[in-house]
Parts: C-alpha cells; sequence; structure tokens
C-alpha cells in the first residue's frame, strides 16, 4: 500500500506514511461531523419524550447545552488534529520533495541535463512541487477520506432505511460521473496548459539571459511583443480550460442539491404513510446535508487533482532516473590517467570519440591539442567521469572510473575551465570552495600564491567582498586567478586545464602563467591547449582530430614526425608573424 502510494504519488516513503495518517484523520473528521446530527436528534427526541410524558421540556436545558458544548469541543479538537496532520505532513513532504529532487539532480550524469531545458527543471522544481504541496494539503486526503466516509455512512443508512438511502445516495455517483467527465477537458487542456506556461518561463528566462544582447540590438519591443503574445495565449488555455470545467463542476454540484430534494420528497411520502418515524425524517435530511458538503468541495477539487496527473509525471521522470553508482572506497595506486580504446557518443549513432588511447601521466604535462570540435573537452569531461563512456575504459591508477562514484572521484581532480562559476558570495568563500574546512589563512595563502591576494584586498570589503552572480565583478583573467587559488587550496593530485589565457592581457597572462606553474607542479596535468607555447612545455601530446588520436609523443617527436601537429605549429607561427606585422 505504502509502496503503491510512493510511486503513484512520487512520494518518499515517509510521505506515503504520513498522507495514509492524513486520510485516517481526514475520515475520523467526516464521519465526526454526523455528530451534530445525533446531538440534535438526541436532543428533539428527548423533547418529544418530555413532552408526551407531560415534563416540563426546558428542565433538561442545562443538560442538553453540556452535550452540546461537549459535542462541538470534540469537534473543534478533532478538526484541529486533521488540520495539524495535513499540513505537517504536507510541508515535510513538500521539503523532502525539494531535498530528493535537489539530490538525485546532484548525483545525474551531465547526459540527463544535456538532453533538459533548463527552464523545465526549473519550474519542475518550483511550480510542480508547489502544485504537489497544494494537493496533497487539500484534496488527496480529502478525497480518499470522502470516498471511505460516505461508504460508511451509506451503510449505515441503508441499515436504518433503503429506500430513504437511495433517495439521498442516488446522487452521488452521479455528480462523481459528472466530475469524471471533466477528466478528458482537463487532459487536453493540462497538457496546452503547461506548455503554455512553459513557454512563458522560457521567454522570461531568455529575456533575462540575454538581456544584454537584447539591449545592444534594440529589440526591446520585438521581445515584449513575443512576451506578451505567450501569456495571451497561457491566459486564453486557463480561462477556457476553467470555463469548460466549471460546466461539469457545477452541474455536479447541482445534483448534490437535488439529493436534498429527493430527500424530503421521499421522507415526506414515507412520512405521510406512517412508515418512517419524524425523528428519522430530520435524521436523513440533516445526514444528507452534512454528506454533500464535504463531498461538494471533493468534486470541486478534484479537477484540480486531474492536472497534477502531468507534473507527478514530470517528477517521476526526474526521481526515478538512473543515476552514476560506484564505490566510495577508493583510493588509487598512483594518479596516471589512462584512455584505453575509448569510445564516446553524447547522442545514439553520433559519435565523438572513436577507439582512443593515450596516458597521461602524474607529474607529467599531457597537452590535448587539435582542431575545433575534434573531442578535446569531451575527453576532459570523460577523464572526470562527467559522462560515462560508451566504449572502453578510462582508468585512474588503474582503476576503472566507471566503478568509482562521482563526488568520490573528483576529491582527486581539480579543474581550470575557461568558464569560471563563482557564486554569489564573498572572495574568502567562493576560495573556500577548493576545500571547505580550510582556515582563513590557508585561503590566503592559496590566494597569495594565485596571485590573486592584491587584487582582493583593493575589493571594498577585501576578503570579505561579496562577488556578484557569476561573479561579473571581477576581470576575466582575476576569476581566473581565484579559480587557480580554489585549486591550489584543494591540492588535488590531477589537474585538469583548458588553458584560457588567450584572451587575457600581457599583465594577466603572466600573472596567471605563473600562478598555473605553481598549481601544476608534481601533478598529473591533462591540459586542452590552445597555444603552441604550451605545447611545446608538455611532457606528452595527443593530437585529436575528429575524435581520432592522429598522433601522440613529445614536442620534438611529433615535429620530427610532421603531419598535423607540425602543420599546426606552423601554421600558429605564421600567424603570430602576420599579427606582428599588423
Ligand atoms: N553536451 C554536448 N552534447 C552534444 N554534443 C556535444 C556536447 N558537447 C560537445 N558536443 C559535440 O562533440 C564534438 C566535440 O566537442 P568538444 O567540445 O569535445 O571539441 P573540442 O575539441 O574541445 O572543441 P573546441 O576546441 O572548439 O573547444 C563537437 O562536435 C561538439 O559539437
Amino acid at each position: 500500500m505504502t509502496k503503491k502510494l510512493q510511486h503513484l504519488f512520487a512520494l518518499s516513503e515517509k510521505g506515503a506514511k504520513d498522507l495514509i495518517k492524513a486520510v485516517l484523520w481526514c475520515f475520523v473528521c467526516n464521519l465526526s461531523l454526523m455528530l451534530p446530527v445525533g446531538a440534535v436528534l438526541f436532543t428533539a427526541q428527548h423533547l418529544l419524550d418530555s413532552m408526551e410524558n407531560g415534563n416540563d421540556p426546558v428542565d433538561g436545558f442545562w443538560i442538553y447545552a453540556g452535550f452540546g458544548a461537549a459535542v462541538l469541543i470534540l469537534l473543534f479538537i478533532l478538526h484541529w488534529f486533521q488540520y495539524a496532520s495535513l499540513y505537517l505532513a504536507t510541508y515535510k513532504e513538500s521539503a523532502n520533495r525539494r531535498v530528493s529532487l535537489a539530490e538525485t539532480l546532484r548525483r545525474l550524469p551531465l547526459s540527463f541535463f544535456g538532453n533538459r531545458d533548463l527552464s523545465d527543471l526549473t519550474s519542475t522544481m518550483i511550480a510542480d512541487c508547489s502544485s504537489l504541496d497544494q494537493m496533497f494539503s487539500h484534496y488527496v486526503p480529502q478525497l480518499f477520506a470522502s470516498i471511505f466516509s460516505t461508504l460508511v455512512i451509506g451503510i449505515v443508512m441503508f441499515f436504518c432505511d433503503w429506500r430513504m438511502a437511495l433517495s439521498v445516495l442516488w446522487v452521488v455517483p452521479v455528480a462523481v460521473l459528472l466530475t469524471a467527465g471533466s477528466k478528458k477537458i482537463q487532459d487536453s487542456f493540462g497538457t496546452k496548459n503547461i506548455l503554455n506556461k512553459r513557454a512563458v518561463a522560457d521567454c522570461i528566462q531568455e529575456g533575462l539571459e540575454t538581456i544584454r544582447d537584447i539591449k545592444a540590438c534594440g529589440r526591446q519591443e520585438t521581445y515584449m511583443e513575443k512576451l506578451d503574445e505567450k501569456l495571451a495565449a497561457m491566459e486564453k488555455g486557463s480561462i477556457r480550460s476553467e470555463l469548460a470545467t466549471g460546466v461539469f463542476v457545477c452541474s455536479a454540484q447541482a445534483f448534490l442539491r437535488l439529493g436534498l430534494a429527493t430527500t424530503v420528497l421521499t421522507g415526506g411520502a414515507l412520512l405521510a404513510a406512517g412508515e418512517l418515524s419524524f425523528l428519522y425524517f430530520l435524521g436523513f435530511l440533516f445526514a444528507a446535508a452534512r454528506l454533500y458538503d464535504p463531498l461538494g468541495l471533493v468534486l470541486q477539487n478534484i479537477a484540480a487533482t486531474f492536472n497534477t496527473k502531468l507534473q507527478i509525471e514530470r517528477m517521476r521522470s526526474i526521481l526515478e532516473q538512473p543515476i552514476q553508482e560506484g564505490t566510495k572506497e577508493f583510493t588509487p595506486d598512483n594518479y596516471n590517467i589512462a584512455f584505453d580504446h575509448v569510445s564516446f557518443a553524447y547522442r545514439e549513432g553520433d559519435g565523438v570519440l572513436e577507439d582512443v588511447s593515450f596516458t597521461a601521466r602524474q607529474g607529467e604535462v599531457t597537452a590535448l591539442i587539435g582542431p575545433s570540435g575534434g573531442g578535446k573537452s569531451t575527453a576532459c569531461k570523460l577523464a572526470a567521469r562527467f559522462w560515462d563512456v560508451t566504449g572502453g575504459k578510462v582508468t585512474l591508477g588503474g582503476a576503472d572510473v566507471s566503478g568509482v562514484e562521482p563526488e568520490t572521484l573528483l576529491k582527486y581532480y581539480s579543474m581550470v575551465f575557461q568558464d569560471v562559476v563563482l557564486f554569489r558570495d564573498t572572495v574568502m568563500e567562493n576560495i573556500r570552495l577548493g576545500r571547505r574546512e580550510a582556515a582563513d589563512e590557508e585561503v590566503i595563502a592559496a590566494a597569495k600564491a594565485a596571485r590573486c591576494d592584491e587584487f582582493i584586498r583593493k575589493l571594498p570589503q577585501g576578503y570579505q567582498t561579496v562577488i556578484g552572480e557569476n561573479g561579473s565583478t571581477l576581470s576575466g583573467g582575476e576569476r581566473q586567478r581565484i579559480s587557480i587559488a580554489r585549486a591550489l587550496l584543494k591540492d588535488a593530485p590531477v589537474i585538469l586545464l583548458d588553458e584560457a589565457t588567450a584572451s587575457l592581457d600581457v599583465e594577466n597572462e603572466s600573472a596567471v602563467q605563473e600562478a598555473l606553474s605553481r598549481l601544476l607542479q608534481g601533478k598529473t596535468v591533462l591540459v586542452i591547449a590552445h597555444r603552441m607555447r604550451t605545447v611545446a612545455g608538455a611532457d606528452h601530446i595527443v593530437v585529436l582530430q575528429d575524435g581520432h588520436v592522429v598522433q601522440q609523443g613529445t614536442p620534438e617527436e611529433l615535429m620530427e614526425q610532421g603531419g598535423l601537429y607540425r602543420r599546426m605549429v606552423e601554421l600558429q607561427s605564421e600567424t603570430s608573424q602576420w599579427k606582428l606585422e599588423m
């Protein structure tokens, strides 16, 4: 049962148990709504008896008042517990759901993100989660509880008088069928509405991400027109679906009201024929009114529950993704990285690397070079198990990296890439990301070694200065040196480096070079090299072209061999000569 609920509503085990508890509370509360009916009937019976026996009916007033007050207090307590259990369960589950989504996303391979729209994921994390919170706090427990309590009350009614029971209950299946009829409409509009909402979210996200270019190209008006169009489509879709659903929901409500009329008519006829006591008649009338109240509310909300089917599916599609598993107990014998006949494709049938073999040895600099799109960055990603190879294997210290849990593996790697990501936090914390437990003094020492200290101290609050999202208040060279400081602090034995000094000015370039040379000492270095100066200083060069290793060896060996490497060296020296002549 718990497992089924878990799967059906994408809940945690605890969430499913809490849902069962909440349903039970709602059930008890729904039944308790019959208590006032009982109290009224009991009082009426007592009054009638008193009058029949010639007693003064006011005699027992305080007893009835006390009895009524006790019923009200009991109702209050029951409903308060129902309220508390619903909300506690919802909010705990809502937090759990977001944590497990975030945890799953963290552990998913990059291949998952390659095929997904980021705004789609954001809307699952925010909008879908909120709709599900709403569904669990309001609709689902009440829905189940109403089904159970209607059954129980219905059975009791049949025992008392089957004709009256029929007159009360015949409207229930009709109302349910009418509401279920709106499901088709919900389904047809639901998908369209979600797509419309997603289109608006995409448009907003795109607008924010490209705001600089929109302004630069003077496209504000075009952008606003596009956004207006999408907002109008979303509004139109939502209104249409609400109106169409409303027809079904309102007719279901109307049928429930009709139930009261048939109860009065049947009861009246049976009363007149002397086949029903007045008290029973009153009892059925009150019970019907009490029964229809929560039922009407549930039917009104059930339409909203249909809508969440798509959101649950989207959530499940994330939570049930296979994550990258592997051992957490991993201590490599050495830090050589070896590619052993590696093949890889981002998409099936679209190979990017084919039978790639080379070794990046500990204490050496291995440079990956070759034309754009040859697969250099891809090789680096495979070395760190950002993606899993499709053929062959990548090893670290002889162990296949696909058997090591990614987080454990990444403890041995530091990465310095072109697109340095800095978080909206202080400079100190941005560097400390390299090693969370590092003391301030160690962070500062790493910053000094990475030639960052000087410019950091010039910032308004020094190391405590909060840098903007993605480090936008720092220059390219400064951002890069911060990332080198992070790597120095981490002091991992393997360095993956996307050489990115080409775009820096001379002063920044020499500072970054100096910082890098400190970082790389004695490490296994796999560098994506763009300049022949770096290549000439490498111990081993791997030339990648169209996903194949076309040459490898020391710089001297490759120069002697001729081929692509020599052509690239010659081409670059011609280009720099041409630049100088300009
Ligand atoms: N995430 C991805 N999804 C699909 N294809 C990708 C992805 N990343 C890279 N590619 C493709 O894989 C091929 C190799 O790309 P890669 O970035 O590894 O080349 P590269 O040699 O590093 O190129 P450059 O020197 O221009 O950075 C290219 O055809 C590229 O379009």
